[in-house]
């Protein structure tokens, strides 16, 4: 449980955009996963995808970790930002990408 939560904490430590999700952002296995995928990458911004179906432990400590119980999870900067609900939202308003514009992080799509 420990290895698990070290792996996740160096993960969104040692990068400014980490994906929690079903499947690789090349081919998302839930709609979900595939709903933040598609909005990252409108959005234009780089990151990491970490696939939870590889590894059951995971699945459940990226849970722990987090504190929320679903998949997809998304991280920028080591802060929890939430699932595709709350990304869609802060999508729509802009909110996403001024948030990732306020940490730093370069953006290179239209939205
Ligand atoms: N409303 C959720 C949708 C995500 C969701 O419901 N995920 C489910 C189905 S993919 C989940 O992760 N269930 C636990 C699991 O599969 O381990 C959100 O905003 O992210
Ligand atoms: S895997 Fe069935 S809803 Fe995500």
């Amino acid at each position: 449980m420990s290895g698990i939560h070290d792996f996740i904490d160096n993960e969104v430590k040692n990068n400014d955009v980490v994906l929690f999700m079903k499947g690789t952002p090349q081919f998302p296995q839930c709609g979900f996963s595939g709903q933040v995928v598609q909005i990252l990458d409108y959005v234009g911004v780089d990151y990491k995808g970490i696939n939870v179906l590889a590894d059951a432990d995971l699945r459940q400590g990226i849970k722990d970790y987090s504190n929320w119980p679903t998949i997809p999870q998304l991280y920028v900067k080591g802060e929890f930002i939430g699932g595709c609900d709350i990304v869609r939202e802060m999508f729509q308003s802009g909110e996403l990408k001024s948030h990732l514009e306020g940490q730093g992080i370069a953006v290179k799509g239209a939205a």
